[in-house]
């Protein structure tokens, strides 16, 4: 018995993509999803009954920032991560291993596991298969990743094949350490860099462990769109139909409809938090740098066909001014904004499939938002 069941309500005649519902022991969440990112067990800015006032279904968490601070051990006391940050809706916790790559002083990698800085107190720190499944069962979500390498972008065959086939031993390391698997679904993670042949070796090990539920990593990692959507394709049929898709780190708006056509049934990616925090927001017209001179005495909202609570009772000349002046409340109502507008788009796309007209439905958003 797994923990969580992927119901597939309806396959799109116009693309390859699906509507589902995921099951987990924190309720369910419609797909194709995304997942706001609470990298230190807060979705930056945002409450967790604001959050599920913009309808957020289940939120992400990283387990490398955890484990530095404030330790796997003091959430496990508090009852674990839907007690500590009171959530009680799904969570994921992935290794932001992404992070690791990018933020700690990266150390090196050996088949036992990965070496590196804090990126906090710069002390010598080890993650391994083991260290990672361990640190998510005590964090307790309801979703937790397999320990891989994420393979920079760009990267020789011979490289990605030799971490492909290391990635699947860890898999393999993973499942036999994970000690929840009826209440905290492990997914595996495809890698295989930019190689058709190596995404597909890849699949082909991982969906011989049978995992509940399947990553494709490896993306977004500064690769040109053409090259991820050609993964895409080369990878998501390979997976099975009955089980949940999450493509890890995406994204953009464009990258959302155009991952959810090509099969992808969840996503995550910290663009609309942390652009939100310099003061861009997204609009069904594009992106606006609220922060500009031009919206000094705009008295509009920021998106007038948006129903969030920033659009409906402040203006861009109110807001430019809490972001200029580093007001706290600036940040809180960008952040509350673009969220709810990826919330929202995810709505209109889950729609879309219903009505069999994605394609319909992609071609009027990239007009508007200005894409090709
Ligand atoms: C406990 C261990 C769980 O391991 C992981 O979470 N691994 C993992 N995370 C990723 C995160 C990404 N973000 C982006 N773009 C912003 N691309 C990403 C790719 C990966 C990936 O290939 N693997
Ligand atoms: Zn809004």
């Amino acid at each position: 018995m797994s923990a969580i069941r992927y119901e597939l309500i309806k396959k799109c005649k116009q693309t390859g993509a699906r509507l589902g519902r995921v099951y987990t022991p924190h309720g369910y969440f419609d797909t194709p999803a995304f997942m706001p990112v609470g990298t230190q067990a807060t979705v930056k800015g945002m409450s967790p009954d604001e959050l599920k006032s913009i309808e957020a279904g289940i939120i992400l968490s990283n387990t490398y920032h955890l484990h530095i601070r404030p330790g796997e051990d003091i959430i496990k006391e508090a009852g674990g991560l839907h007690k500590f940050m009171n959530w009680d809706r799904p969570i994921l916790t992935d290794s932001g291993g992404f992070q690791v790559f990018s933020l700690g002083d990266f150390r090196k990698i050996e088949e036992e596991g990965v070496t590196f800085k804090s990126h906090v107190d710069g002390s010598k720190k080890f993650l391994s298969p083991e260290s990672a499944i361990k640190i998510q069962n005590k964090l307790g979500a309801d979703i937790i990743m397999a320990f891989d390498e994420c393979i920079p972008y760009p990267a020789e065959f011979h490289y990605v094949k030799k971490s492909v086939e290391r990635t699947t031993r860890w898999a393999k390391r993973c499942i036999k350490a994970h000690e929840n698997p009826e209440t905290q679904a492990l997914f595996g993670i495809v890698q295989g860099g930019m190689y058709k042949e190596l995404r597909r070796q890849s699949a082909y090990e991982l969906l011989e462990l049978d995992f509940p539920g399947y990553a494709i990593g490896g993306l977004s990692v500064g690769e040109p769109a053409e090259e991820m959507y050609e993964m895409l394709e080369c990878t998501v049929p390979l997976l099975p139909e009955d089980k949940p898709r999450y493509l890890m780190g995406v994204g953009s708006p464009d990258y959302l409809v155009e991952g959810a056509i090509r099969g992808i049934d969840m996503f995550d990616c910290v663009l609309p938090t942390r652009i939100g925090r310099n003061g861009t927001v997204l609009t069904s017209r594009g992106r606006m740098i609220i922060r500009d001179a031009l919206y000094a005495r705009d008295q509009s909202p920021i998106d007038p066909d948006c129903d969030c609570y920033a659009c409906k009772n402040f203006t861009r000349s109110y807001i430019r001014h809490l972001i200029k002046a580093k007001e706290v409340l600036g940040i809180r109502l960008t952040t509350w904004h673009n969220l709810r507008f990826l919330l929202n788009l995810m709505k209109n796309v889950r729609e879309a499939i219903k009505e069999d007209r994605l394609l319909d439905f992609r071609n009027e958003f990239f007009k508007n938002f200005g894409y090709n």
